[in-house]
């Protein structure tokens, strides 16, 4: 039997002991939980985790390791991983690297062991916390001392945006889009490719100027960590450009169109973070079985009279996940069309970018 090494002590002194993995640091983070089964190396590379601790709800974690193909970034930058069972001999021809030799390459500290149901059920009670993750030698007072001393960070975006404009071209493209990376996920630049787009990646700090002197085709605003109102720059960015182009927001996105046109969000109790959340789209009733990861929501009653009506409601909680200003070819959507990890219900909404593209470029 290994003794009990790490810890993790919640803002309410609740303490949870375990073994640590990857890379052997203290972190204090956001804690929140994820439904997915399978999918691990997305989740632990997506860049909207980053300052989030992230409870797997699924049982056994690293089974099938990390292969190159399926990073959602290059640096994974999530705050921490917590598990029930880690596994460190996968079984996989195509992996390349342990799940623990991923995390510790970039800093992440792991801890497995822990009951994550009896967690994840105190996530659903109080709502998303802060916790620290340190060694369980630390004293409980000691440990919650250094919480409540560290500020919640708001300078997420700006960390994991890229710092230069960077190209990803496909064969015989037919459109330019300009992305716009808060943190941009790479199922979602893939997506665009294989529909004939050359993307351009831009930093978050791009003017409407710099976007103009591109010359796209249409602009996308991607997924990204932390509150988006705490992301101005971006949400001028679109007031300034609204109108000129078709633009196609995700998550992140989408909330910063809704923010740039009046509306107003807020931040959900537990968030949504899985890949099985049903989604009603109401232009026909059809429902779509969507991948999530969001702490925040668009406020419904802030929408009216903004220009931007709802398109998408969550079954579950009846939150807003999408909306559109169909006079200015603007849409975006609150979960994940390109998946990675997660049901492809929603790839249609790539093809919707595109059909507005094609629309613009015949009327131009
Ligand atoms: N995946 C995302 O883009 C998340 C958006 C935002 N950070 C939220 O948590 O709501």
């Amino acid at each position: 039997m290994q003794t009990l090494e790490r810890k993790l002590v919640l803002e309410d002194g609740s303490e949870y002991y375990g073994h640590g993995f990857g890379y052997p640091a203290d972190r204090v983070c956001e804690l929140v939980f994820n439904t997915s089964m399978v999918g691990y190396q997305e989740i632990v590379s997506d860049p909207s985790y980053t300052d989030q601790m992230v409870v797997m709800t699924y049982p056994l974690i690293g089974n099938y390791g990390i292969t190159d193909e399926d990073f959602e970034t290059r640096f994974p930058t999530i705050g921490a991983l917590v598990v029930r069972e880690y596994n460190d001999r996968p079984s996989n021809f195509r992996y390349t690297k342990t799940l623990s030799e991923i995390l510790e390459e970039n800093g992440i500290p792991g801890l497995w062991g822990v009951d994550t149901r009896q967690l994840t059920r105190s996530i659903r009670a109080h709502g998303s916390r802060r916790a620290i993750l340190t060694g369980a030698d630390v004293p409980r007072e000691a440990a919650l001392a250094r919480l409540r001393a560290t500020p919640v960070p708001r300078d997420a975006v700006s960390r994991v945006s890229c710092k230069k404009r960077w190209y990803a071209r496909t064969a015989d493209h037919r459109f330019h889009v300009v992305a716009v990376d808060c943190g941009i996920k790479l199922n979602i630049i893939r997506s665009l490719n294989r529909r004939g787009c050359n993307v351009t990646v831009v930093p978050w700090n791009t003017t409407a100027e710099e976007i103009a002197l591109y010359q796209p085709d249409g602009v996308f605003f991607s997924n990204g960590p932390g509150d988006p109102e705490d992301v101005g720059p971006v949400i001028e960015l679109i007031r300034a450009i609204r109108g000129r182009w078709p633009i196609f927001g995700i998550c992140l996105g989408h909330q910063l169109i809704s923010l740039a046109f009046g509306g107003r969000t807020y931040k959900l109790k537990f968030g949504h973070r899985g890949g099985n959340h049903p989604v009603l789209r109401l232009s026909d009733g059809k429902i779509e079985i969507t991948s999530q990861n969001h702490s925040y929501a668009v406020d419904a009653d802030s929408l009216a009279g903004t220009g931007l009506i709802p398109t998408h409601t969550n079954l579950l909680d009846g939150t807003v996940e999408g909306v559109a200003c169909p006079e200015e070819r603007i849409f975006s959507v609150q979960y994940h069309p390109e998946s990675a990890p997660g049901p492809q219900d929603s790839g249609y909404l790539f093809d919707q970018f595109i059909e507005l593209m094609k629309e613009d470029k015949t009327h131009a």
